[in-house]
């Protein structure tokens, strides 16, 4: 399977269950492995036929930083819906990550599979 892939997209915006997370910015981490038949791009050396990662990371990190989130679970949903809806991605693999939410762990996070080939 082809893919497209985006790592450490880093997003900094109002995320968490807790009152004092609504008042600040926290930073997270998305990887992505989104399904995409790269050959038609690679044939004609065409963008046309590409699925833009920096349009893509663009759009995400707009997505999430409109409006306070409570969970992360939350964020990946919304980045799978966008991507299969806006993208007409088939298949995506979402992983985020919110380094520095446990003391002694160096990260936490969630990863979801939507869609199929
Ligand atoms: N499964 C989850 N557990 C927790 C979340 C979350 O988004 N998903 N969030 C929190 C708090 O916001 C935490 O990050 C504060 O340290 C706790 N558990």
């Amino acid at each position: 399977m082809d893919k497209v892939l985006i790592r450490q997209l880093k997003v900094e915006t109002v995320i968490g269950i807790y009152e004092w997370e609504k008042k600040i910015h926290q930073t997270l981490l998305i990887d992505l492995d989104m399904a995409w038949d790269n050959r038609l791009a690679a044939a004609t050396d065409d963008y046309q036929h590409a699925l833009c990662y920096e349009t893509v990371s663009n759009r995400l990190s707009a997505l999430i930083t409109e409006k306070p989130i409570e969970l992360i679970e939350t964020v990946a949903e919304m980045v799978a819906s966008c991507l299969q809806n806006e993208f007409n991605v088939q298949w995506v693999k979402v992983v985020v990550m919110k380094p520095g939410a446990v003391p002694h762990a160096s990260s936490v996070g969630v990863e979801i599979e939507r869609g199929h080939i």
